[in-house]
């Protein structure tokens, strides 16, 4: 049996693709699949059936202890994986499947696509060549809409880092006042979701111009944690956490807290529209506002411009964002959570579902901003991204009583 795997980039019309399985007329060399058939593992058919059973409020992969949209992202891949196997399709297209995957499910589902590879052809659909699957043994290449067969991934392998040009992270519009607190303390922090303990005795502090990547198995808590931090959890509440120098729960305003955090999950992509420029996304990161158009100072202006050059994305300023491949709005997202200097800037999984090359590009971002700035990072992966240089690692750890925290250099 044939199983594909094929490399996709930023600039691959993945979308059209996928379509051509569907009804289209697909190219010779994939023909095998048409009129089989087949379904697609991926985060968009996750997004569907949740929206499905919430507007019929029918289970069809949640169980009844949770549903499908409280799962973490790599619970939800593990309950989808497995609906979509006991479907019996013929082909099953995996759309980057070891995405948001720690490496122990990395591992499992290797080994139980590797286990339906007798029955089932995969077609896997990849951005990172590490992640071709050991039983692929036909490979094939997306460039924009054109496929096209190749021998082997190696013709595709690049070492080549990519570097941003000399020009040196723009300056805030205002000088950031130096803060002499943490930034974010957790005390002894216990977080339980009704008797399920999921948090343990965290200990954690964030000291300004720090620069951290979490991580830790699927499951274990990281965005609880972060939720804590970006004020979006009411579980936050009378645990000894103290943002900004203020402990949690003393009157502050979510707003007062968001103000002070850049904020990036792709996820997040997904909510806006796209029909803005590049140049009045930039801008909306200064006003906090997508949507309700307030016209920019000159300063304002002046601060985006510097942005645009050195992303190398001036020229592509009138675009609409969704016309732009995944890698420069990943790269936008990014300047724009930046754009204020916020003392504490996030970025949860930014590289999910990026190619090589412009995860790279987007990692000599996230590495400059660390250096040229006060502000401090957390990245979240859980991915070793070659080239990240985060000074800390805090790793959170399975217990029976809830995930624990380690800190650990690097
Ligand atoms: N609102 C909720 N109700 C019940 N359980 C929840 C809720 N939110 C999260 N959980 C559970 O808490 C645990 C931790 O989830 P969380 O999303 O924080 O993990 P994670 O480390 O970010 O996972 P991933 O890497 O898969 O995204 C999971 O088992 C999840 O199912």
């Amino acid at each position: 049996m044939n199983h594909w795997v094929i490399y996709i980039n930023n600039n691959s019309n993945k979308k059209d693709f996928f379509k051509l399985f569907n009804k289209g007329s697909l190219p010779k060399e994939l023909r095998e699949f048409q009129g089989k058939t087949g379904c697609i593992y991926s985060s968009f058919t996750l997004e569907k059936l949740i929206d499905e059973e919430d507007r019929h409020d029918r289970k069809i992969i949640s169980t009844q202890s949770q549903s499908l949209e409280t799962m973490s992202s790599g619970e939800q891949k593990k309950a989808l994986l497995h609906y979509l196997l006991q479907q019996k399709p013929d082909y099953i297209i995996l759309d980057n499947p070891f995405d948001n995957l720690d490496i122990g499910f990395q591992k499992e589902l290797q080994h139980i696509l590797l286990k339906n590879s007798i029955s089932i052809a995969f077609v896997q659909i990849a951005s990172r060549t590490a992640d071709t699957l050991s039983f692929m043994n036909k490979f094939g290449k997306l460039e924009g809409s054109l496929f096209s067969e190749i021998t082997s991934p190696e013709a595709l392998r690049t070492s080549i880092r990519n570097t941003f040009s000399s020009d040196r992270i723009p300056k805030p519009l205002k000088i950031p006042i130096p803060c002499n607190n943490a930034l974010v303390k957790f005390k002894d922090v216990t977080i339980n979701y009704g008797n399920r303990p999921i948090l343990k005795n965290i200990n954690w502090t964030i000291n300004p111009g720090d620069f951290w990547q979490l991580t830790g198995p699927n499951g274990s808590g990281k965005s609880t944690l972060l939720s804590m931090i970006t004020g979006d959890n009411p579980k936050a509440y009378g645990q000894d956490i103290y943002l900004f120098g203020t402990k949690k729960g003393s009157g502050e305003s979510v707003w007062d807290i968001k103000e002070k955090i850049g904020y990036y999950s792709p996820a997040m992509t997904n909510k806006f529209s796209g029909r803005h420029t590049i140049e009045y996304m930039l801008i909306s990161g200064l006003t906090d506002s997508v949507g309700l158009y307030t016209i920019p100072t000159e300063s304002q202006k002046r601060v985006v411009r510097e942005w645009l050059y050195l992303l190398d994305l001036f020229e592509e300023k009138d675009i609409h964002f969704n016309k732009l491949s995944t890698g420069k709005q990943r790269l936008v997202m990014t300047a724009r959570a930046m754009v204020k200097h916020p003392p504490l800037l996030i970025l949860d999984e930014p590289t999910a579902g990026m190619d090589d090359v412009s995860a790279t590009l987007l990692v000599e971002l996230v590495n400059k901003i660390a250096e040229e700035t006060t502000t401090a990072i957390i990245f979240v992966s859980h991915r070793k991204e070659p080239f990240l240089e985060p000074k800390d690692i805090f790793s959170l750890s399975y217990s029976n009583d809830g995930s624990k925290g380690l800190i650990s250099k690097t």
